[in-house]
């Protein structure tokens, strides 16, 4: 029996140890299938005609000429322009990403794309996740979607709660991880607290640790949470916190970045290994052009800050790809807020949202042209040009 107890001892040692190891090996080998997707990734999703939209005409009489060609990665939009001799000829604007979502594809196909980078957070690498687009265009309904019905809940929710849920099967492989979530927005170049108790006026800076790598924002509030439901309720209050902001501001949400950022520390009490990740998701402005807006007096300066932090990623992101010596984060608060989830071994995904309206076309277009030079800087990584 003894002897017997011994040799059972033993097999259970080795079997766990090598469930660590192959851990270790998945989380290499994810790493590896991700930095050969690229670390900078770039979605297109058009989002379909509201019923509000329509006006007693068709769906077809409102909507831009969209054809999606059959490879998931195009999108191809076709207006018609007169000439100089008064012919119509079609103008045709391809557009190739990494995938193309066409009006209805559900929130969860979007999210099963997504979820590896999810993954990637918990195994101690910083993600970002953004949505671009026009004010209107879908940013919102992709992050957050509709909180209570279940097959509309966004981006942001989805990824909570398969954080907690592998986070749960991890705990069988050693790894005890602890969770923390912050809310910020950013509006006219400062940072403000949308779980705080709503005070507009306070001032909050962000600091960059030299030595541990961390950022932090001072006097906002950081909450740990142990359950998904307690997420939830952070996620209602900064959402009561912009609107409150809204209504204060004019329509302010629009106005403003949205950044939900979540910290991952995990400690493995088997190989006393330890890991950190951070995935920040992030709701940005909406993108209008200035001469679009027929912006004055505050509403100008807001436009301008806006476009100014716009350009400021695409620099950024840039300067990344080409691997510059310098990387402007400093000229952007959003850049400067992020600059240990962007670079170095992060990841990256942008969602180009877009309005299929005809009215929109010409945003549309300076969308998919923003998104086309973001998604231009993955060619240069050298990973990516490994060819298998
Ligand atoms: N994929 C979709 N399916 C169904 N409805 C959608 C979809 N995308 C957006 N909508 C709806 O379109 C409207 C505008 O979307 P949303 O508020 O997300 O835009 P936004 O880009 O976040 O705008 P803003 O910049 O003003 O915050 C909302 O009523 C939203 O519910």
């Amino acid at each position: 029996m003894k002897h017997e107890i011994e040799v059972l001892k033993e097999q259970y040692t080795a079997s766990n140890r090598k469930r660590v190891q192959e851990e270790s090996l998945r989380r290499k080998m994810h790493n590896e299938i991700l930095e050969l997707k690229g670390n900078i990734r770039v979605f297109c999703r058009v989002r379909p005609v509201l019923t509000t939209e329509t006006n007693g005409k068709s769906t077809k009489d409102v909507t831009s000429d969209i054809q999606y060609p059959d490879d998931e990665r195009k999108i191809i939009l076709t207006q018609q322009s007169t000439t100089a001799l008064g012919n119509t000829v079609p103008k045709i604007y391809p557009f190739a990403f990494d995938k193309v979502f066409q009006d209805n594809a559900s929130q969860g196909e979007i999210f099963e794309d997504i979820s590896q980078l999810v993954q990637s957070a918990l195994d101690g690498y910083n993600v970002c996740i953004f949505a671009y687009g026009q004010t209107g265009s879908g940013k919102t309904y992709t992050m957050e979607g509709i909180p209570d019905d279940k097959e509309k809940i966004g981006m942001i929710p989805r990824a909570v709660k398969q954080i907690f849920l592998a986070s749960k099967e991890l705990e069988e492989k050693g790894w005890k991880y602890e969770m923390e979530g912050q809310y910020l927005e950013i509006y006219n170049e400062t940072v403000r607290d949308l779980l705080g108790n709503g005070d507009l006026s306070k001032k909050h800076e962000i600091k960059h640790n030299l030595h541990t790598g961390k950022t932090s924002v001072t006097d906002t509030t950081v909450i740990k949470v142990h359950t998904p439901e307690q997420v939830h309720n952070l996620l209602k209050k900064a959402q009561q916190n912009r609107a409150v902001g809204a209504t204060l501001c004019n329509e302010r949400s629009s106005r403003s970045h949205s950044v939900f950022i979540f910290k991952l520390s995990g400690i493995n009490s088997i190989t006393e290994d330890t890991c950190e990740g951070t995935l920040n998701l992030i709701d940005l402005a909406g993108s209008e052009r200035l001469s679009q807006s027929g912006a004055t007096g505050d509403r100008l300066k807001e436009t301008q800050a806006i476009n100014k932090s716009l350009s400021c990623l695409s620099d950024v992101i840039a300067a990344l790809a080409n691997k510059e010596p310098h990387v402007p984060y400093r000229n952007s608060k959003l850049t400067y807020l992020l600059q240990n989830s962007l670079g170095g071994n992060s990841k990256t995904l942008m969602f180009v949202n877009i309005s299929p309206l005809a009215n929109n076309f010409q945003e549309t277009i300076c969308s998919l042209r923003f998104a086309t030079k973001v998604n231009k800087c993955q060619i240069g990584t050298a990973k990516r040009s490994i060819k298998i």
